[in-house]
């Protein structure tokens, strides 16, 4: 027999407890009113045990190893490869061995309450829990209900893949051992940065894509990105389908493709994207039905609000992943600030209908400037609007761009090649977007997230003086060869 339900309300619930979900909880508390966070799985969610911080960890080795092997003087000392057995352990030491206690401290010191297990909806304002301790929970929401969700990794319509066990960036995040031969399937920004972590880690690895590598960013960045990749040895089949994929009887796997050749593998590692997880949330007991293809979707406002659930008041709120604007831990937790502070705010009287821009309880953000660094070596960092982008979205806007050469990039490594682009809107003279590609660029991109946010004219951004000799003075040179 089930045990009875254990009835508990609080002002807010929140259902999952990632980067994401732990962010809109404590903006809530801080706010001054109570908040539970469910989790089925690790508190900390994707990012800080699957996905960025163990990525980053076996990417960053590498980059660092590679940095030393292109400065005279540094690279006579170093002799040796990377040590693949210490990068795996470093990775474990970053996602702390995949325990969540310091996570879970963390909520305790901030007040908010944890119960693990799975949740969902069962009517307005009211989620049921299947508790990991064996009890069975009843939340009732006094003023709103969270999804904070994640996503779910896409599976691509290829013949045989739903028969064999290939590796999802989870499984390729937390490996214990580098395959012999890694094939990636997906040039988007997983499957380009564990390509590159494992050909660096020891593995023969080739990249399948069915159009080219990172095809949202400017092609001359990917084209460095791509030239890094080739160097150290991965083998690019872009613009080439995948037909079909078969588990041979030693384990490894043969995969056809579209351009009749085929490609040997002891581990496939699928990265094709993914798509907001609202599977089993009990939605369709608020009003939500999937489409024809049953796919779940929801539109949230710029306060995070979900549109069209059932009820009285606006209760219902998805951030992060879950609300599938962006695909960032940063950007997610972002929307969760402006999604708490906004919930804590109607709580109170003190925010009535659609939060006003640039307030702090909108994502405005999202329009106009959000910041995403591809973490491969070369780097590819990019913020806003690209050219293709704003000229769609109705922009008189121009472009300038340049190669990076100047001395701080010469100091930083012999042939340094790295490339930088400002997206311009005409009519206003500030900017929409800028990118770079190149080693280390990653930190040349909050400067420019600040001046399209800002909307610096360009007159007084002319006034901005990189130090010298920094590869922040390819800023100076976009903006003279404009012609400031
Ligand atoms: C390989 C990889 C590398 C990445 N690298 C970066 C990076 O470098 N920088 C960056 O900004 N972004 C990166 N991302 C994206 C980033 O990981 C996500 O944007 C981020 O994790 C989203 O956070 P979230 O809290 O919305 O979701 P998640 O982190 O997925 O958290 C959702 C949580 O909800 C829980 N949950 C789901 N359903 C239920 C339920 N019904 N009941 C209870 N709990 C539930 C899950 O267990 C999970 O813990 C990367 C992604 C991948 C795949
Ligand atoms: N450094 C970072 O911030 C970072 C790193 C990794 C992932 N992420 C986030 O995680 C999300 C997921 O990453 P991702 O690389 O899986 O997604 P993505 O959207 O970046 O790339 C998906 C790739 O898969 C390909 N693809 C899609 N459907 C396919 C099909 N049916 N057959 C073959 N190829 C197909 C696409 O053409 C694309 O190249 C991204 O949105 C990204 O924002 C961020």
């Amino acid at each position: 027999m089930m045990p009875e339900a254990v009835l508990r309300e609080f002002d807010v619930v929140v259902i999952g407890a990632g980067a994401v979900g732990e962010n809109v909880a404590d903006r809530v508390v801080q706010g001054g009113l109570t908040a539970v966070v469910v989790e089925a799985e690790l508190v900390g969610g994707e990012c800080s045990y699957w996905a960025c911080m163990p990525s980053k960890a076996l990417l960053r080795p590498g980059t660092a190893l590679h940095g030393a092997q292109t400065l005279p003087g540094a690279k006579e000392a170093v002799t040796r490869t990377l040590d693949a057995a210490a990068v795996l352990k470093f990775r474990d030491y970053m996602t702390s061995n995949w325990q969540d206690d310091g996570q879970v401290k963390w909520l305790e010191d901030t007040g908010i309450e944890l119960i693990r297990g799975h949740a969902w909806l069962t009517a307005p304002k009211s989620v049921e829990v299947t508790g990991l301790d064996g009890n069975s929970y009843q939340l009732q929401a006094r003023h709103a209900v969270v999804l904070a969700t994640g996503s779910a990794p896409n599976t691509p319509p290829i013949e045989g893949l739903q028969d064999v066990q290939v590796w999802s960036t989870r499984e390729a995040t937390s490996a214990k051992e580098v395959p012999d031969r890694l094939v990636v399937l997906g040039g988007g920004v997983a499957g380009t940065e564990l390509a590159q972590a494992f050909a660096r880690l020891g593995s023969t690895v080739t990249l399948v894509a069915r159009s080219g590598l990172l095809r949202s960013f400017p092609a001359e960045a990917a084209g460095l990105v791509a030239a890094g990749l080739r160097a150290d040895g991965v083998e690019l089949r872009l613009h080439t389908v995948t037909d079909s994929i078969s588990e041979n009887d030693d384990g490894t796997f043969s995969l056809q493709l579209g351009d009749g050749t085929s490609v040997a593998a002891d581990k496939v590692l699928v990265a094709t994207g993914r798509h907001p997880a609202l599977e089993g949330l009990g939605l369709e007991s608020v009003g939500f039905e999937p489409d024809e293809a049953g796919h779940l979707t929801l539109t949230a406002d710029n306060s995070g609000l979900v549109e069209g659930a059932w009820g009285e008041e606006p209760w219902l709120y998805a951030v992060g992943d879950a609300a599938g604007k962006n695909l960032y831990t940063h950007q997610g937790k972002y929307e969760a600030r402006a999604t708490g502070d906004a919930i804590a705010a109607r709580a109170k009287g003190e925010l009535a209908g659609v939060a006003q821009d640039w307030s702090r309880f909108a994502q405005t953000a999202n329009e106009h400037a959000v910041p995403g660094v591809v973490f491969t070596d070369p780097e590819l960092a990019a913020v806003g609007r690209t050219l293709e982008t704003a000229q769609k979205d109705g922009y008189n806007a121009s472009s300038v761009e340049l190669p990076i050469q100047v001395s701080g990039s010469s100091l930083h490594s012999e042939n340094y090649e790295g490339w930088a682009q400002l997206v311009i809107d005409e009519d206003r003279r500030v900017l929409l977007g800028a990118t770079f590609a190149g080693p280390d660029v990653a930190e040349l991109l909050h400067a420019a997230t600040i001046a399209v946010v800002g909307e610096v004219p360009l007159d007084r951004l002319w006034h901005a003086v990189p130090s010298y000799p920094t590869i922040s003075e390819v800023w100076l040179r976009l903006l003279e060869k404009y012609g400031l």
